[in-house]
């Protein structure tokens, strides 16, 4: 089937960032085959044609960072620091999940992700009390993109770890490939604090042997810099480089405490970092330099992080924050132009999680695209400077429509492929038997 899209005014985020008003858009299998001026089109070539009345379309935005099982939380555990959040407030909630919260959990996540923009979203699930399979077919019926980890504690007895560990390499293999190629699956050490040096290293031959990323919490506070040195003697980048994990590509969560040498580090191993700006500052973790890590070329991708520290997945708020954050501590309003932050949220994310096939409307690539209207909205007009708008001024609540491998998700703000009605349903009835 072939369709053509025509009368967008069309972002595509290439590496030369062009766009077009008046544009068009041609998909044929889930694949975008032509994104540019209409030129000679000819409708009778198409077997279908989508007026698109001038809406903006963009390249559905890639959230590099979450936790979508944490989404039953959401509201709990505020105004709370990283160590005690995690300690006091999350593991003893996360300790009671089963696994219908779980998956009550995780539709709840991507139906908020599809209604914001996000089309692809790399995430980290918890190890305990859900059944990974189970949410990983509730997510690939809503149709999104993703990668996967089951995440690596080292807690409990040794064979408590070796079975964690198992069961993160039987995930990472059963869904490399998965939903039609629409998944991937990455290894997920947690943190450099949670994870022993035994585990970092097992994490790393896992992700060696599967071929597939390695995704983990670094530099996230002053106070991991200072447990990490203590326990092991060097800082999280050297103590991680030791174990091999950064001998294979990896993204890291947060990256706020790094100086000079491990960016440089970092940009030799093209070791990306997923930059979460409102859960960063929400747990008083402090603020990533992002213009540093893209001036020494590091691939920086947006990330919102679980609820419990955000408290939603709007990507749309994560560019705004991006941006307003470097201009504020750099105390320079050319850091961060808007254009390169859409690049992050799209391109460059796309690239920071392995998936070099979406991120971009260019042919060739996956049609993973939003829409917004902006016709019927004050906020939004003048409409002239749409670039602007969509990182400054658009709000996810903006989206109009989504489509992931040219299939729509969402129509006019309303998800097809999943059942708001009884996802909110759920997640309200399985809140209940939670002890917050
Ligand atoms: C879902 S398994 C991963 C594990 O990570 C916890 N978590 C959520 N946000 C953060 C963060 O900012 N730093 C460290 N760990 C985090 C989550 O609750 C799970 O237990
Ligand atoms: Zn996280």
């Amino acid at each position: 089937m072939k369709t053509a899209y025509t009368n967008g005014t069309i972002f595509t985020m290439d590496a030369a960032n062009e766009w077009y008003k008046n544009g068009i858009i041609i998909t044929e299998d889930g694949r975008i085959v032509y994104a540019g001026p209409p030129n000679d089109f000819e409708q009778q070539s198409v077997d279908e044609t989508i007026d698109l009345k001038g809406k903006w379309v963009l390249p559905g935005l890639v959230n590099t960072h979450s936790h979508i099982l944490m989404t039953i939380l959401r509201g709990t555990g505020d105004d709370m620091n990283l160590k005690p959040w995690l300690e006091q407030r999350v593991w003893p909630l996360e300790q009671q999940f089963t696994p219908e919260i779980g998956t009550a959990s995780a539709r709840l996540g991507v139906l908020e992700m599809l209604k914001s923009g996000t089309t692809t979203f790399s995430d980290m699930f918890n190890p305990n009390g859900i059944d990974s399979d189970e949410v990983i077919h509730a997510i690939a019926d809503s149709g999104i993109r993703g990668a996967f980890s089951h995440t690596v504690f080292s807690a409990g007895s040794e064979a408590d770890q070796r079975a964690n560990l198992n069961e993160a390499e039987r995930f990472a293999k059963t869904y490399r490939s998965f939903a039609d190629g629409r998944f991937t699956t990455m290894i997920a050490p947690h943190s450099p604090y949670t994870c022993t040096p035994k585990a970092l290293e097992e994490c790393a031959r896992l992700a060696k042997e599967n071929k597939v990323m390695a995704h983990i919490h670094v530099a996230e506070t002053d106070g991991e810099i200072e447990e990490i040195l203590t326990r092991y003697g060097a800082r999280p980048i050297e103590h991680i480089r030791r174990s091999g994990l950064f001998d294979v590509p990896a993204i890291m969560a947060h990256g706020v405490v790094l100086n000079d040498e491990e960016r440089a580090f970092m940009k030799e191993r093209d070791i990306r970092v997923a930059h979460n700006p409102v859960s960063n500052l929400k747990l008083g973790s402090g603020v990533a330099d992002v213009a540093a890590l893209r001036e020494a070329d590091v691939k920086v991708g947006i990330a919102t992080d679980g609820v419990m520290s955000n408290n939603n997945f709007d990507m749309f708020e994560e560019l705004r924050l991006a941006a307003l954050l470097q201009k504020g501590t750099y105390k320079d309003a050319t850091r961060l132009p808007a254009e390169e932050i859409l690049a992050m949220a799209t391109r460059i994310g796309a690239e920071a999680v392995g998936m070099k096939h979406t991120g971009c409307l260019k042919s060739g690539r996956c049609a993973d695209f939003i829409t917004i209207d902006p016709s019927d909205k004050p906020h939004l007009q003048p409409a002239a400077e749409a670039c602007s708008h969509l990182v400054y001024a658009v709000s996810g609540k903006d989206v109009c429509d989504v489509y992931v491998e040219g299939r729509q998700l969402v129509k006019d703000g309303q998800c097809l492929t999943m059942d708001e009605e009884k996802i909110i349903a759920d997640a309200n009835r399985l809140r209940k038997q939670l002890e917050i």
